[in-house]
Order: C-alpha cells, then structure tokens, then sequence
C-alpha cells in the first residue's frame, strides 16, 4: 500500500512555493503559510511540493519598518533553521534596486529550468543558490513556481499604481497563486470583483487558514517599540537577533554595548556561508525575464510607482516618495475607507492602521 502512494507520489506535478514580502521580522506566522500550503497540495494528493522560498524584498522598496536587508536575510535565516524544506533567497536584496515580483518569479522560474535541464555532470555544488531545494535532478519533469501570499497581498493587487495589470496577468497566468485566507479578508470576492484574477482562477489555489494568527511584523515592530514583550510572537532566535543589534528601536533595556560588535561577525559569518549562493551576474543562468529596465526605479520618476495608469491622488503622493513600498502608507493619507471607489477589507484597514502607527 505504502509503495502504491509512493509510485503515486513519484508521478505528482512538481511545485515549489515562493513567498515575497519584507519580512521585517520574519514571523512564526511567514513559516506556517508554507506548512498550510504544502499540507493542502500533498493532502488532496494533486502536487508534490519540492521546496518553499523566501524571497525578501529589496531595501529600496522604502516601506516604513523595512530593517536592512542583510539583517532580514540573517533573521530569515534563524527562522527557517529547523525547517529542512523553506530556504532563503537573497536574489532579490543583491539586485542593484528593487524588482518587481514578476520579475521575481522569472528569475527563480528560469533557474529551476535551467537547472533540471542541464547535463547532470554540470555545475558543482558549490556554485547552486542555498535556495535551490535539493534532489531536484530525479526527475526531469518541469517545477512550476507558485508565488504564496495572504489574503492582504492579494487584496494589494487594487491599490491604485502598485501592481501593472500586464504584472498580474503573468503572475496568475505563468505561475499561479496560493492565497492564504487572514481574518477579516474575502479573497473569494476580491477574485470575482477582478476580471484578470476570474479569467484564471483555476490557477489560484484559495486556502483556508483554520488555525488563523493576525501576528504582523508591524504589529511585532510596534511592541518592541514600546518595550513590551514579543516572546512567543516570535522565533527565540530571531528575537535574540533584534536584540543584539538593536533592531526596530527596541528599547534600550535590551541592548549592551558589549553586544553590539556580534552584529559585524554575525553578518559576516552569515554571508561567508551563503557567498556560494551569490554567483557574478555574468554567471547567472540565462534569463528570459526582462533587463534591470523593467524595475520601476530605472523608469522615469512619474512612472516610478505607477503601474497603473490612472494620475490619482495616491499616485502623485507616491511620486514625491523614495520607494514603492510607501504606497500602504500613501493610502493612509488618504483617511478614507474607500479609494477611488475601492471598498478596503479590513485586514487591509487593520494593517494600514499598523503600519502608520509603527
Ligand atoms: N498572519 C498572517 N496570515 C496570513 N498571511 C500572512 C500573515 N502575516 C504575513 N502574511 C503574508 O506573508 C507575506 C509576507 O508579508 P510581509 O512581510 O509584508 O508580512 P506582514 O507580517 O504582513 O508585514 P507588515 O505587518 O509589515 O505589513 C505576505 O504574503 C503576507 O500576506
Ligand atoms: N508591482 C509589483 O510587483 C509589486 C508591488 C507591490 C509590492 N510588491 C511586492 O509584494 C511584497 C509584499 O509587499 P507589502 O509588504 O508591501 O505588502 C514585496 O515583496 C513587494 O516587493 C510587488
């Protein structure tokens, strides 16, 4: 019976999951939508789940609470470390700006194919991004890169200028999502309200969080702040992290100076391990994606944030603005509930309030 499920396992589409965000912390909660995704897919018995990706963004994104990448990447680290299947990926924080997440998901895409159809006897080990989940080569069949997200980067996709209707569409189309609910959020009426997201809808896998945690890195920022405690919100080591190098204006009471210089070694013993996941951009594997032009910083600055193609208020706000990362924060500005018609879901009110206050 066993090698029955097993056979059927062997024969299983291959997926691999990609998170993007900030991670600023990377919360117990980031883990968990990788376990819920994985259960689901091996559960139903549709896809064999090959490996899960976290993919900071770049410090160039500007939003508010963004600590810098290399401390994300070290506190990412320290949280997937008793994990033996979700990896980090620093591609995008070693990026000379920020990259959109399509292009995100090209680069990783890409990499997999390359990887699985190259010759066996290619590449030694040393040169492979840590990200790449390993065994990948038993089998030649293609790995689809799914981008998993929360139900409020979903719900993102209709900020006015964020996200490129064009972006979205490939997402959806190329990829594929996995959409994990947050309390408050309908994800089932935010796909119907959208043309593109119904067109593809049978690329969008919706999954139901039954064991529902709202923890946020802002609302973990805005504790540590105040000086109250965090511990249980988040992993110990991850919180010894923020700690030592008095990340988030912790407050003081944490912080020594005798702890500070660990910053330095722990940083360098950090990219020490993970040089090998860096190669020279002229190394890189072939990529079909389009060239640094494609990120919104090398455009023209009134089209540095919009994607869209409307001149609303938000859009000009975010233009006088350092990243894109600020447009959750732009919309506050706008002290409405409602922008340009758009009905805001509460856990998107909820996580704008947070971010303002953090
Ligand atoms: N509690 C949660 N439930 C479901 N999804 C979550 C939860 N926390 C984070 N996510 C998802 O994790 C991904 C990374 O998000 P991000 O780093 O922006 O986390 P965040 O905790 O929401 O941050 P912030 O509070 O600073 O906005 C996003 O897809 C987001 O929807
Ligand atoms: N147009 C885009 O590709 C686009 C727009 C906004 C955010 N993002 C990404 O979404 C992720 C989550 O961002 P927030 O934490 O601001 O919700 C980040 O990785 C960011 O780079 C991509």
């Amino acid at each position: 019976m066993s090698g029955f499920i097993e056979e059927k396992s062997f024969m299983l589409p291959r997926v691999a999951l990609i998170a993007c965000g900030c991670f600023s912390p990377p919360t117990p909660m980031h883990m968990r939508l990788f376990e819920i995704a994985r259960d689901y897919f091996e559960l139903r018995g549709t896809h064999k789940v090959v490996g899960g990706i976290i993919s900071p963004t770049h410090d160039s994104y500007g939003k508010k609470g963004l600590a810098p990448a290399l401390d994300r990447c070290a506190m990412i680290k320290l949280a997937a470390q008793s994990s033996n299947w979700i990896r980090l990926s620093d591609w995008e924080v070693h990026q000379p700006q920020w990259m959109r997440t399509k292009a995100v998901l090209h680069y990783h895409q890409n990499y997999l194919n390359n990887y699985i159809n190259s010759p066996y006897d290619e590449e030694p080990n040393e040169l492979l991004p840590g990200w790449l989940p390993p065994g990948l080569r038993e089998r030649r069949d293609p790995i689809r890169l799914k981008l998993l997200c929360g139900a409020d980067l979903l719900e993102s996709f209709a900020v006015p200028g964020l996200w490129a209707d064009e972006d979205i569409e490939e997402i959806v189309a190329n990829h594929g999502l996995v959409v994990i609910t947050r309390c408050g959020s309908n994800p089932e009426k935010f796909i119907f309200d959208s043309d593109i997201l119904t067109k593809y809808q049978q690329n969008i896998t919706l999954i139901t969080n039954w064991v529902p945690n709202e923890v946020s890195s802002s609302l973990v920022r805005r504790l540590l702040s105040r000086g109250e405690s965090v511990k249980y919100l988040l992993d110990d080591m991850v919180l010894n992290y923020i700690k030592r190098q008095g990340l988030y204006n912790v407050k003081s009471k944490y912080i020594t100076d005798a702890v500070r210089p660990d910053h330095l070694n722990f940083n360098r013993a950090y990219m020490d391990n993970n040089k090998n996941a860096i190669k020279p951009e002229s190394e890189q594997p072939e990529q079909l994606m389009e060239d640094e032009s494609d990120s919104p910083l090398r455009q023209q600055t009134a089209r540095v944030f919009c994607c869209g193609e409307s001149s609303r208020t938000s859009t000009k706000l975010l233009l006088s603005r350092p990243g894109p990362g600020q447009a959750v924060q732009v919309m506050t500005v706008q002290s409405k509930d409602t922008i340009d018609g758009l009905e805001q879901s509460q856990p998107k009110k909820q996580k704008i309030a947070k971010v303002q206050q953090v």
